[in-house]
C-alpha cells in the first residue's frame, strides 16, 4: 500500500499585481488585480513504502509547492493527497509524528546555542522520554559522525557540521517519511557525500522513504532509483533513473580527435556540435543514425581517436526541461 499517495494534485496561487509608487498603490486599494500562478498541475504519483524518490526540476517547477501540500503546509486547490494514511493539512499529531520536512536553506536550529540544547526542545515538542532521547541522539551522531560537535554553539560549525545537525534535529522523533529539500545544497564535495551516505543508511536501517530534492545530480544517481521529474508545474516522467536515457535521450554522444583542426561549421553536417577546442570535437548524433555518421565521419576525416558514450544524465535532464518535453 502507498505511503504518499496524490491524485491529480494542483496549487494555484493569487499573486497581486501592483504598479509602483505612490499612485499604483492608491490605485491597486481601489481596483486590485490579480493573476493567478498555476504552480503545481494534476499531479498523480504513488510511492510505496521503503523507496527513495529523487524529485527533479527546473527553477520554479513547482517541487517546493508540492513539498508543502504533502506536508501540510499548504492546502492544494485542487486534487487528493495522502500521506501515512493522512490528510495532511490536517496537521494532526500523530501525521507530524511520522514525517519531517528538511529544507537545506532553511534551519531549525537555535543559532547562538549549542545544538544540544535545540535537541532537548524537540524531545519535548515530541514528547521522548529521556532514555529514548538519550539513545537516538547517540545513534544518530554516530551514523552522521557529529559526535562532540553538539555541545558548540551551532554558529561555530561549519555548513556540513551544521547540515548533520539539522538532520539529526529533523529525525530524532524517528519519522517513517522524509522529505528533503535541498538537503546538500552548498556542502562541499566530502560533506555532500557524508550526507548522501547517511540518508542511504538511514533509509535501510529505518526503511523510511525518502522524497528528495537536489540540484546535484550526484546525490540523485547515488540514492533513487526512481525519479519524478518536474516541469512548469507538470509531471512530465514518473520511473526509473535509467529509463530517462531510453525516454529522453535518443541521441549519442561521439567524441573524436582529429588529425587537423576543423572548423565547427564543417562538422555541423554530422550532428550538434557540443563542443570544440582544437583537434578535439564533441558531436551529439542522433542514435539511428549514429552508425552512418560515423563511417561518414572515419570516410571524410583522418580521426585519431573515436568514442561514443550516453550524455552524461545532467545533461539530459537539462534537455528535457529545455525541450519541456511530455510524457508520453
Ligand atoms: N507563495 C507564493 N505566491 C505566489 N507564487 C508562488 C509562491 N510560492 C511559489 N510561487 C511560484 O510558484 C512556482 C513554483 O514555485 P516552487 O517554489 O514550488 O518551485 P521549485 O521547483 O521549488 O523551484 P526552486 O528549485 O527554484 O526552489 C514559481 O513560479 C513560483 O514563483
Amino acid at each position: 500500500m502507498p505511503i504518499i499517495e496524490t491524485e491529480q494534485l494542483s496549487k494555484v496561487y493569487p499573486v497581486s499585481l501592483k504598479e509602483p509608487g505612490l499612485k499604483g498603490t492608491l490605485s491597486h486599494f481601489f481596483h486590485r488585480k490579480r493573476r493567478w500562478i498555476e504552480a503545481v498541475r494534476s499531479v498523480s504519483f504513488q510511492i510505496e513504502p521503503g523507496e527513495v524518490v529523487g524529485f527533479l526540476g527546473p527553477n520554479g517547477a513547482g517541487k517546493t509547492t508540492t513539498l508543502k501540500m504533502l506536508t501540510g503546509l499548504i492546502h492544494p486547490s485542487q486534487g487528493e493527497v495522502k500521506v501515512v494514511g493522512h490528510t495532511p493539512f490536517q496537521r494532526r499529531a500523530d501525521f507530524l509524528h511520522q514525517i519531517t520536512l528538511v529544507m537545506g536553506q532553511k534551519q531549525q536550529l537555535l543559532w547562538d546555542l549549542p545544538a544540544m540544547d535545540s535537541l532537548r526542545i524537540n524531545a519535548a515538542v515530541y514528547g521522548l522520554d529521556h532514555a529514548t532521547w538519550t539513545h537516538r541522539v547517540a545513534q544518530l551522531s554516530e551514523m552522521l559522525e557529529i559526535q562532540g560537535k553538539l555541545n558548540q554553539p551551532v554558529r561555530k560549525l561549519s555548513l556540513g557540521e551544521r547540515m548533520k545537525a539539522e538532520l539529526l534535529a529533523a529525525l530524532l522523533h524517528q519519522p517513517q517519511v522524509l522529505f528533503l529539500d535541498e538537503p546538500t545544497l552548498g556542502l562541499d564535495v566530502n560533506a555532500q557525500v557524508s550526507v548522501r551516505n547517511f540518508l542511504r543508511d538511514y533509509n535501510q536501517r529505518f526503511n523510511a522513504t525518502i522524497l528528495l530534492t537536489s540540484h546535484y545530480m550526484a546525490d540523485i544517481t547515488a540514492l533513487c532509483d526512481r525519479v519524478l521529474l518536474i516541469h512548469c508545474g507538470e509531471l512530465i516522467y514518473d520511473g526509473e533513473l535509467s529509463g530517462l536515457l531510453d525516454r529522453f535521450a535518443p541521441y549519442r554522444e561521439v567524441a573524436v580527435e582529429l588529425a587537423q583542426p576543423q572548423s565547427e561549421q564543417r562538422l555541423e553536417r554530422y550532428g550538434e556540435v557540443e563542443e570544440i577546442n582544437g583537434c578535439q570535437a564533441r558531436l551529439i548524433v542522433r542514435r539511428e543514425t549514429l552508425t552512418q555518421t560515423v563511417s561518414q565521419l572515419l570516410a571524410d576525416f583522418k580521426i585519431l581517436d573515436l568514442t561514443v558514450s550516453d550524455p552524461p544524465i545532467e545533461e539530459i535532464i537539462g534537455r528535457v526541461f529545455r525541450s519541456g518535453a511530455v510524457l508520453g
